[in-house]
């Protein structure tokens, strides 16, 4: 029984605190742990969603107290019930926004509720689980956020909801910290972002590097954490709790924004990035450099050109603005249709930014990834009608792709890559959540995305006559092998997820050419 797997121990240093190692020589691929979890419920700013499903609502409300609930069904939701009892009793209602697309901060208070109320129908769980799970209190009473949280949770649930006779402010908080440092973004069952608190997969220590990936189950939301890569006994399981293909000066403070640690990963520590140069820049200067990081470890460090005859220089400060103002540009373009415009701005991007940044450049990598899956699936741009060059510039860009996922996300991770995002970016709009889960599947189809140009490229030379029928055969062995990895990696998720479903393609779409090459 996959709930039965437990090959973890858990271990506790200085820098870390708690953090899990593996108990025995794990293989790729080999189910750890699963986890439920303790608790789950909307974001932080997340506009109104229903409290059943987390689609997002507008007018509609829960007949018997008043919150978010897209109807009878929802709103008789195991999940929503004991709040609904709670907000009932005090006669507290949702206040009906002016905008019912905007964040409302009156839905803040309902995943920390939650927490409260499951930790008084299973105390032990409580005691032997949450209780010891990092808060970092001291840090947080110096945010912003801690008073936003004193206001919209702490005094709204005591006062308001007339729960200061169950529970007290310092737990309330408690419970908020719980929520920040631990809580992972998972999608709902409607495919909307919420997050959830899972105990066991909590205590796992962040790498830039992960060895680990986990699936989220659709009905009950279950965990199922898996090694990327073959774990020897004793070793940590890495966990990356931010973007894997964003540039270490982003990924470093967004850690140390939300989960109050510099990272100081091999990855963070090497200026190339393992290699992989997602923060690399070109040197304007000379022909001859590239700019990095003299200390990724000291986010104040300047950045320099590596030809000692150049030696140009740019502060920390001038590299963070360039990013933030390239990633607003980027996000523009994520929010514009599929079409042949999508694929046209974003070709005129990567080239006016081609002088400035290495090629795989984080934020070109982003423009590419996206190309990747808009060429052979736009009108005007499909992929029968795409021509050879084209094929050659889908291939290429994929390709780029994977191979800084091999760099960063070695294994079965690469398919995941967006699996823990929490906090990141675009997520606040219902319409921009559709875009992020659309962006999800387009990941984990990379290697699909591969397989169509590599096949058709093949078929147009042979239909060309410029390649032999024995060699058409040799070079529709790679789009096989791209097919097969996908089926086998996507295989794992929850065959009603949007990857479940690529999976099921990538595994009918491999046997269609299997048996067109039988027939060869
Ligand atoms: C989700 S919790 C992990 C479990 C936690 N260590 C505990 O004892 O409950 C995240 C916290 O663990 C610590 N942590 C995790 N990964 C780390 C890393 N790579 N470097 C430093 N601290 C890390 C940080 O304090 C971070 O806020």
């Amino acid at each position: 029984m996959a709930q039965d797997v437990c090959s973890y121990d858990v271990a506790r240093n200085d820098k870390y605190g708690r953090y899990l190692t593996a108990n025995k020589d794990i293989e790729s691929g080999e189910l750890i742990f699963t986890d439920k979890p303790f608790a789950y419920g909307p974001k932080p700013d997340s506009p109104p969603l229903c409290l059943g499903c987390y689609c997002p609502v507008a007018e509609s409300l829960c007949a018997r107290c008043g919150w978010p609930a897209c109807g009878a069904e929802c709103a008789a939701a195991p999940a929503h019930a004991a709040e609904c009892a709670v907000f009932a009793r005090a006669r507290v209602r949702f206040q009906p926004p002016d905008d019912w697309t905007a964040s409302a901060p009156q839905l803040d208070c309902i995943t920390p509720l939650r927490l409260l109320l499951a930790k008084e129908s299973n105390p032990e769980r409580w005691a032997s689980e949450l209780a010891p799970m990092e808060t970092h209190t001291t840090e947080r009473q110096a945010r912003p956020t801690w008073t936003a949280d004193q206001v919209n949770v702490v005094t709204f649930l005591l006062e308001h909801c007339r729960l200061g006779d169950r529970f007290d402010k310092e737990l309330v908080q408690q419970v908020c910290g719980i929520l920040e440092v631990n809580a992972v973004e998972i999608p709902s069952r409607g495919g909307f972002s919420i997050r959830a608190v899972y105990p066991r997969l909590a205590i796992a220590a962040h790498s830039c590097v992960p060895n680990i990936v986990h699936t989220i189950l659709q009905d009950d939301y279950q965990v199922q954490v898996r090694a990327a890569t073959s774990i020897k006994a004793g070793q940590p399981l890495h966990l990356c709790y931010t973007h894997v293909l964003s540039p270490t000066l982003t990924r470093r403070d967004f850690l140390l924004e939300s989960k109050f640690f510099w990272c100081d990963c091999p990855r963070c520590a090497d200026p190339t990035e393992l290699g992989s140069h997602l923060s690399t820049l070109k040197c304007s200067k000379c022909d001859n450099g590239v700019i990095l990081a003299t200390n990724p470890l000291d986010s104040e460090a300047a950045w320099q050109c590596t030809d000692k005859n150049c030696g140009f220089k740019t502060s920390s400060a001038a590299m963070r603005k360039l990013l933030a103002v390239v990633q607003a540009e980027v996000d523009q373009l994520d929010a514009l249709e599929p079409g042949a415009q999508a694929i046209e701005t974003r070709e005129a991007t990567l080239k006016k930014y081609k002088s400035v940044f290495h090629p795989r450049h984080a934020l070109l990598l982003s423009l590419k990834l996206a190309l990747a899956q808009l060429y052979g699936r736009v009108a005007g741009y499909g992929i029968d009608e795409l021509p050879d060059l084209l094929l050659e510039r889908k291939a290429e860009l994929a390709r780029l792709v994977l191979a800084a996922l091999d760099a960063v996300a070695p294994g079965d991770t690469r398919m995941r890559a967006y699996g823990r995002v929490a906090g990141y970016g675009i997520d606040e709009l219902p319409d921009l959540l559709l875009e992020r889960k659309a962006e999800l599947a387009r990941y984990s189809m990379m290697l699909y995305e591969l397989h169509a140009p590599l096949m058709f490229l093949a078929r147009s030379e042979f239909s060309a006559g410029l390649i032999t029928q024995e060699k058409l055969k040799e070079r529709l062995q790679e789009p096989i092998a791209c097919l097969a990895e996908a089926s086998k990696i996507l295989s794992r998720e929850d065959p009603q997820s949007p990857e479940g479903i690529t999976g099921q393609i990538a595994q009918q779409s491999l046997e269609q050419l299997q048996a067109s090459l039988d027939s060869l």
